[in-house]
């Protein structure tokens, strides 16, 4: 059964994988048509990258994109004012639906995002890109805008480590790539299963929960693999992806949160049946032996469609 599902996931890997390079500009212009396009950037003290992200894609894509969204994740350095400069609409991550219960990270960045945007496609594009190019986002656009049967679409690309090529992606190769072949094999194609661009149609977007914190990606995989299928997922290879990098004991902490979301996954597909919730406190050590402990657990807003619906129902009352 599992070796047939990584079958799957090679038979998928060849007619829907593409490169940016197949997606040109005047190909996507008359695909578009009336359909709305969203960026979206999750920004937490990106001030140093953020407004040149929000530049290229005003001057590069104005017949493409329709509206460029920032969501300020609770940034204390000056993102909010250098997007807002560059020509981005910025809303504050706690402004969006704020009678909701209070919830961090990024996942929480983007499920804000996409309530906040109104485009019928939306892409995520992280804020803190060295390499940003147009090509992220239009690569991105084109099986949504050529293909009807797509409704979500995932970067690829090389992740260099300092000079060495292919030696980034460090949750990504030690935890998340392992995880998902083992547990969920028929999304093992996708090159960067943790990258942060990716785009989807907002009909579909809105039908599946977000998970808070650094787990959304994984959670989005899955629950996506089970509400549209392999078949309505693509990936696009971008060529190479530069970003700030941050420390392998934060990188520890992403990862606890990528277990748990995992443990999630298995627990409400019934293939675990745990006899007690796993623990959610890591304890981590400097090189000088201190201590710290973190609370890695993660939670999750539901689908925005149910709040949309709620909130209509409370209006009718
Ligand atoms: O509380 C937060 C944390 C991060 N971000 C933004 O999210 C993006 C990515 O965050 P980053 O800390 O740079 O993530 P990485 O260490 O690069 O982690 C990789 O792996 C994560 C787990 O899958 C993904 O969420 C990331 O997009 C992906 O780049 C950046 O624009 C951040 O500013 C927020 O908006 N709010
Ligand atoms: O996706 C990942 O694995 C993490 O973001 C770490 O990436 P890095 O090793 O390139 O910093």
């Amino acid at each position: 059964m599992k070796r047939d599902s990584l079958a799957r996931a090679r038979q998928w890997l060849g007619p829907r994988t593409t490169h940016a390079a197949d997606w040109p500009l005047d190909v996507l212009r008359l695909a578009k048509g009336t359909t709305t396009v969203s960026v979206v950037l999750p920004a937490r003290n990106e001030e140093n990258t953020v407004g040149k992200i929000v530049s290229v894609i005003r001057r590069d894509l104005a017949d493409l994109v329709d509206e460029i969204l920032v969501v300020d994740s609770r940034s204390t350095d000056s993102t909010a004012a250098v997007a807002a400069k560059a020509g981005a609409r910025v809303v504050h991550q706690d402004d969006v639906l704020p009678d909701m219960p209070y919830m961090s990270g990024k996942g929480e960045a983007l499920w804000k995002g996409l309530a906040a945007s109104t485009g019928d496609l939306v892409v995520f594009i992280d804020a803190d890109l060295r390499n940003f190019g147009a090509h992220f986002v239009s690569g991105l656009l084109g099986p949504l805008l050529t293909d009807p049967s797509v409704h979500y679409v995932k970067a690829a690309y090389d992740r260099p480590l300092g000079d060495k090529r292919g030696e980034g992606g460090r949750v990504t190769e030690l935890l998340a790539r392992p995880m998902l072949n083992l547990f969920w094999p028929e999304l093992a194609g996708f090159v960067q299963p943790l990258g942060g661009e990716y785009a989807g149609r907002r009909e579909t977007l809105e039908r599946v929960p977000f998970v808070t914190e650094y787990g959304v990606e994984t959670a989005l995989l899955i629950d996506l693999l089970g509400l549209v299928g392999l078949d309505a997922m693509a990936q696009v290879d971008l060529g190479s992806r530069e970003h700030s990098h941050q420390s392998t004991t934060a990188l520890g902490r992403m990862a606890g949160q990528i277990m748990l979301t995992a443990w999630s996954r298995l627990e409400r597909e019934g293939r675990i049946v745990a006899s007690e919730a796993p623990a959610s406190l890591l304890m981590q050590f400097s090189a000088e032996r201190e201590v710290t402990v973190t609370d890695v657990a993660v939670a999750e807003r539901p689908p925005l469609a149910s709040v949309f619906d709620s909130v209509m129902e409370e209006g009718a009352a």
